[in-house]
């Protein structure tokens, strides 16, 4: 134990109440961002922290804010109503809310004079802006804690104002500094006071490059803790080399087997969380233990859920005693610190190596022992571990995590009797593929993770899928044969992966009116389809006609060389004496058969040899 990292060796001592607030949350010492951090930003000092998850960041922040808050008295009224003194930007709703939480748990403790109240600004199902700034403007805040875009619509408001904002801190800086929060990012920092204290903090603060400078950092200090790894040294990191059609069983696996008492689960897209989450529900409500044992708890977090539906989500999971999941996507990879998950699982690696650090930082934080696990698809996927490896994250194979025994044929008869109860997820299961495949092809490491080298088939098997869905990337397998494995059938033609195919005009929704529509629908496509058909068959009849007018043209022709032929019988009858120019053309036609006759006849009597056909 250093003792330059006991609270009472800061240069500057703590107010009291706030020594009081760390000592009653059990923190003993300062871990090295706080001893590093603190005195600096409590002075007047900007500063970009990089340093590993779970070391301490959020404390080595709020305990400077709250030290200026008193040291400057903006707690005894020299923030005028409308004013506040410190602004926090979050990337996520459940970060902002965490981080005003440990606010919270410092202000227990406090016994000052004026009130140090915070205020969460996040976007909300149940809150508009405008409410944000009412109750703003009546509870009078100090601290405001917030989301970029929530923030930026805040303050846009006429009746807040910025002018006495002297912190301004950007938690996972990196993250606020790329393009997707970047601009109200800007927006925002460009109407607070040029001579407030900025501080950026982060894992990976390195990534936001030359970014950092937009924040308006005046001689900001660096401070980097444990500079050569790129991540705690109490986490280990695994990987697993699965085939796609294998993955979800090796996952449920994984879940009973491992002992753990709280595991995330990674997914790359929010539809393949909803879905998932649905199946693997019904599986432990239906198979009694089979695949997930019933008394794990399993939860699901991802963006398109609501706020309140998340925020519950998450202190749900955060306080379950028993063993529990939480399946998720990146949303909750950054800051979200729940110290009882001693395991990560993660089913793809992420598009941006960066996110790899913060999702396996859920776990091993603060010197708790953790594992984070990542599946690699077989082949090309695996070159992840060298990728990895120039990162500083060294990857070891953990083959002994997976089962060798698994029965797959049964596996995916179960999914598909799942799907076959209800149209809906086969629809949910398509759209989960389609995102997999965006996401999939937005790779930053674009070498390995390659749309070309992508099992498509066993990733339909994945998802339980009977039938490939018709995209252009997949197309070539809409045949009969594997053309990698000659003489081994792929689909059943059409793109089919089971035989026979499934009866689709009579695969029905569970929910009534979706079915109700839908048939309306089949019957109008029908009557579509009818119209269509009726369409062709005239089409065919006008061909016909068409060809009728070739065979009339045929016609003439051969009229016109039997009218020829005529002239040639006319003027040899005419030698022989007959005239009947004054007939018309049958009538013409039945008389020079007639007179043909007779000639023939003359001819035979005169000669007595056969006529011949060329005379007709
Ligand atoms: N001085 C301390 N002593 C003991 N525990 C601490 C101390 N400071 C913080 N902690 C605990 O360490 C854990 C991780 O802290 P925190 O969430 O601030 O990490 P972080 O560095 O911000 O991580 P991330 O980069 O993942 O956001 C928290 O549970 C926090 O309560």
């Amino acid at each position: 134990m250093s003792r330059s990292l006991t609270w009472d060796s800061l240069s500057v001592p703590l107010q009291p109440w706030i020594r009081t607030a760390v000592e009653v949350q059990g923190f003993d010492k300062m871990t090295p961002v706080q001893a590093a951090t603190i005195p600096l930003l409590t002075g007047n000092k900007d500063v970009v922290v990089d340093s590993v998850t779970g070391s301490g960041k959020t404390v080595a922040f709020v305990v400077p804010v709250l030290e200026r808050i008193v040291a400057e008295k903006a707690n005894t009224g020299t923030v005028k109503k409308g004013h506040f003194h410190t602004l926090i930007l979050s990337p996520t709703r459940e970060l902002a809310k965490q981080t005003q939480q440990v606010f919270a748990s410092f202000l227990e403790q406090y016994t000052g004079s004026g009130p140090i109240r915070t205020q969460l600004l996040v976007g909300t199902d149940a809150r508009s802006s405008r409410d944000d700034v009412s109750s703003f403007l009546e509870d009078r805040p100090l601290v405001l804690i917030g989301t970029p875009g929530r923030v930026h619509d805040f303050l846009q408001n006429p009746k807040v104002k910025t002018a006495s904002c002297n912190m301004a801190i950007l938690d996972e800086a990196d993250r606020l500094l790329d393009v997707s929060f970047l601009k109200d990012v800007e927006r925002i920092l460009r109407v607070l006071p040029k001579q407030r204290r900025t501080g950026l903090f982060s894992a990976t603060i390195g990534s936001a490059g030359d970014h950092i400078f937009k924040t308006g950092l005046r001689n900001p200090v660096k401070i980097t803790v444990n500079s050569k790894a790129a991540a705690p040294s109490t986490i280990a990191f695994n990987y697993c080399v699965v085939t796609p059609e294998t993955k979800l069983q090796q996952l449920l696996h994984v879940l009973n087997n491992y002992r753990f008492k709280k595991c995330i689960v990674y997914f790359p897209t929010c539809i393949s969380v909803q879905y998932f989450y649905a199946f693997i529900t019904y599986l432990q409500s239906k198979t009694a233990g089979r695949y997930l044992d019933s008394d794990t708890q399993v939860y699901s977090l991802h963006g398109k859920l609501q706020t309140s539906s998340r925020m519950k989500t998450l202190d749900k999971f955060t306080e379950d005693l028993r063993t529990s999941v939480l399946l998720t996507t990146d949303v909750a990879a950054r800051g979200i610190d729940i110290p009882d998950v001693d395991l990560v699982l993660q089913m793809d690696p992420p598009t941006d190596a960066d996110f790899f650090l913060h999702r396996c930082g859920r776990t091993g934080r603060f010197n708790r022992i953790g594992k984070a696990v990542t599946f690699l698809n077989a082949g090309r996927e695996e070159d992840y571990v060298p990728f990895m490896a120039v990162k500083n994250v060294e990857l070891v194979e953990a083959p002994e995590l997976l089962s060798t025994t698994l029965d797959t044929a049964e596996f995916y008869s179960t999914i598909q009797h799942w799907m076959l109860e209800d149209r809906a997820r086969f629809d949910h299961a398509v759209r989960s593929y389609v995102a997999f495949i965006r996401y999939y092809s937005n790779h930053a490491a674009s070498s390995i993770f390659r749309l070309q080298t992508l099992d498509y088939v066993g990733l339909c098997r994945l998802f339980g899928l009977f039938r490939l869905p018709r995209m252009p990337e997949i197309t070539r397998h809409f045949k009969d044969e594997d053309p990698e494995r000659p003489g081994e059938k792929i689909t059943f033609g059409d793109g089919w992966l089971v035989d026979p195919p499934v009866d689709i005009d009579n695969y029905k929704y569970a929910d009534p009116k979706r079915e109700e529509a839908r048939v309306k629908e089949l019957a109008n496509l029908q009557k579509i389809n009818d119209k269509k058909k009726l369409k062709f068959e005239l089409k065919k009849k006008n061909m016909a006609w068409s060809n009728n007018s070739t065979s009339k043209e045929g016609k003439a022709k051969r009229r016109e060389k039997m009218q020829l032929k005529r002239k040639a019988i006319e003027a040899e009858l005419e030698r022989n004496g007959g005239d009947d120019s004054s007939a018309d053309d049958d009538e013409v036609t039945n008389d020079w058969k007639s007179e043909i006759i007779e000639s023939r006849k003359k001819r035979k009597q005169d000669n007595g040899m056969q006529g011949s056909f060329d005379d007709l």
